[in-house]
């Protein structure tokens, strides 16, 4: 999402990723599982593996903020944008933020927060949006989404990146 500041893809299989601010919508454990749940999805269909850090130097910083959050993205408040993340790269790359003034649930009200974050993680690994409403990186949110959330689109494009085959 913000091309300009990302490099194309990570130079490395491992990622490390830790959660700074949560948000009070959900137990903190649920958050944790719902965060690990959506890089799984990633991680089933690439080479990567990611790795939960509680330092503040992991390569994704995911945190949940309101309005001005000490980038030049700020929030908007309830609805509109519901999150953003940078793409590869140092420091600010990769990180995740969620904006905090949306109702973030497990289910199917509010906005789920697994499909969100996925979605997210995929601009963090270096994906960029799908004009294919059936792809989890279709712009916006859609609240039924399939049993499989990546599409075939989604699989390919990650696949470019960081290939499945094992690396010798
Ligand atoms: C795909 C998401 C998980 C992540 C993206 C943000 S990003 C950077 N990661 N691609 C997102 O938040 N998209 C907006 C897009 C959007 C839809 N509308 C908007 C009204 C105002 C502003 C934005 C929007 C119309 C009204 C519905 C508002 C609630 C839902 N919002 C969205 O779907
Ligand atoms: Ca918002
Ligand atoms: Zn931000
Ligand atoms: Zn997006």
């Amino acid at each position: 999402e913000y091309s300009h500041i990302q490099g194309t893809r990570w130079n490395k299989n491992v990622i490390t990723y830790s959660i700074g601010r949560y948000t009070r919508d959900l137990p903190r454990s649920t958050v944790d599982s719902l965060v690990e749940s959506a890089f799984s999805v990633w991680a089933r269909a690439s080479s990567l593996t990611f790795v939960r850090s509680h330092t503040r130097n992991a390569d994704i910083m995911v945190e949940f903020v309101t309005y001005e959050h000490g980038d030049l993205y700020p929030f908007d408040g309830p609805g509109g944008t519901l999150a953003h993340a940078f793409g590869p790269g140092l420091g600010a790359g990769g990180d995740t933020h969620f904006d905090d003034d949306e109702h973030w649930t497990a289910g199917e009200t509010g906005f789920n927060l697994f499909v969100v974050a996925a979605h997210e993680f995929g601009h963090a690994l270096g994906l960029k949006h799908s004009r294919n409403p059936d792809s989890l990186m279709y712009p916006t949110y859609r609240s039924s989404r399939p049993a499989n959330l990546l599409s075939r689109e989604d699989v390919a494009n990650i696949n470019a990146l960081y290939s499945k085959e094992y690396l010798w």
